[in-house]
């Protein structure tokens, strides 16, 4: 049996049955077409110093964009013009742009993400989040972007990796599509991913050590100190520097992902944006069985505040995440933590 593609998927996950099917699927259509001509542009050769390079000065989020973000970006909303979307909101832009007040939809988007690994040819990605458009579009028009991430229609993200690939929820599991360029279409090639429940990776930024708090620092320590430590087994480390493709690799095989909030200027949040980096992922994760939060909280549950406000974001393995939760939630025992480990099993793996 031939795997079905994009197209065949989304018409039998979100025809006319799901609430703004028609829409959801027109729109996720629009964005991969733009995520392959975004590939064709990267793929064309070489890329030339100014589209890897900074543009000097900060974008609304903070961070210093490259002229591939900024082509992305117009890439980007150009195929929400051309889709029933009524507010496009971005990493790149300070306030949400009005597209067509009448259509039923607000699309989040970071256009590339992993912007560092631009001129080191490493995996980057797009992430995208799929409201309903909510409020008065025209008078308020970031309102749409405050709802909750459960409030999320559909949510993915593409790697311009080895492979082109789509992840895409629509609210029915995470699935995986590759796209294929002899067939010019993207075909399923994981239908319903669970994340397995034990982690054996962690991916974090372990330069940021000393800047983390006491209870990262010892969740790192335990993971390191492996068969020697409370954890009793061996864990591995991963970091690619964009959380699209940690997230991938999660998806496919376990882990966990951790941007904590820490002591550096500027980060006391981290450094992932709730509204177009942490909720659409969070999404994809729990369909896909695993869980996402802020260190504490479910990601999902929170109410963002503003369109480029950042959170702490911790994903993966649900009993990864948990443990994590408890090991900020429950400071007192970490401290007399091998003892408890070595023989009551309450933090057992
Ligand atoms: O440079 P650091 O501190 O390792 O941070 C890497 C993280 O920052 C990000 O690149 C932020 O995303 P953008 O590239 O879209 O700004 C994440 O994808 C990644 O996980
Ligand atoms: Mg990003
Ligand atoms: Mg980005």
């Amino acid at each position: 049996m031939t795997s079905p593609t994009l197209d065949a998927f989304l018409d039998t996950h979100v025809g006319s049955g799901a609430p703004l099917g028609e829409a959801v699927s027109l729109t996720v259509r629009r964005l991969a077409s733009a995520a392959v001509a975004l590939c064709g542009t990267i793929e064309q050769g070489p890329l030339g110093k100014a589209v890897a390079e900074g543009r000097g000065h900060a974008g609304p989020s903070g961070d210093v964009p490259k002229e591939l973000d900024l082509l992305a970006d117009a890439l980007f909303i150009d195929a929400m013009r051309q889709a029933p979307v009524c507010l496009y909101a971005s990493e790149e832009l300070e306030d949400a742009v009005l597209l067509d007040p009448a259509a039923p939809l607000a699309v989040a988007v970071d256009p590339l993400d992993g912007s560092s690994n631009i001129d080191t040819n490493a995996p980057i990605g797009t992430i995208f989040s799929i409201l309903p458009k909510a409020g008065d579009p025209v008078g308020e028009r970031s309102a749409s972007f405050f709802q909750g991430g459960d409030a999320q229609l559909a949510a993915g993200f593409f790697i311009y990796g080895p492979q082109l690939a789509l992840v895409l929820s629509v609210g029915s599991g995470t699935h995986i599509f590759v796209f294929s360029s002899a067939g010019g279409v993207f075909v399923q090639a994981h239908g319903g991913l669970v994340i397995p429940a034990r982690a054996q990776e962690f991916a974090i930024n372990t330069a940021n050590y000393r800047h983390w708090d006491e209870a990262v620092r010892l969740y790192v320590d335990d993971c390191l100190k492996g068969t020697e430590g409370p954890r009793e087994r061996e864990f591995n480390m991963r970091w690619v520097a964009a959380v699209a493709a940690d997230a991938y690799r999660i998806l496919i095989r376990g882990g966990v992902y951790l941007y904590p909030g820490d002591s550096r200027r500027g980060y006391a949040e981290g450094r992932l944006r709730l509204v177009y980096e942490a909720n659409p992922i969070a999404f994809l994760i729990e369909q896909a069985g695993g869980a996402a939060t802020d260190t504490i909280n479910r990601i999902l549950d929170l109410t963002p505040r503003s369109l480029h406000q950042r959170v702490p974001l911790v994903f993966g393995s649900a009993r990864e995440v948990a443990r994590i939760g408890r090991y900020h939630t429950e400071p007192s025992n970490i401290a007399e933590r091998a003892p408890l480990f070595s023989n009551r099993g309450l933090f057992r793996a």
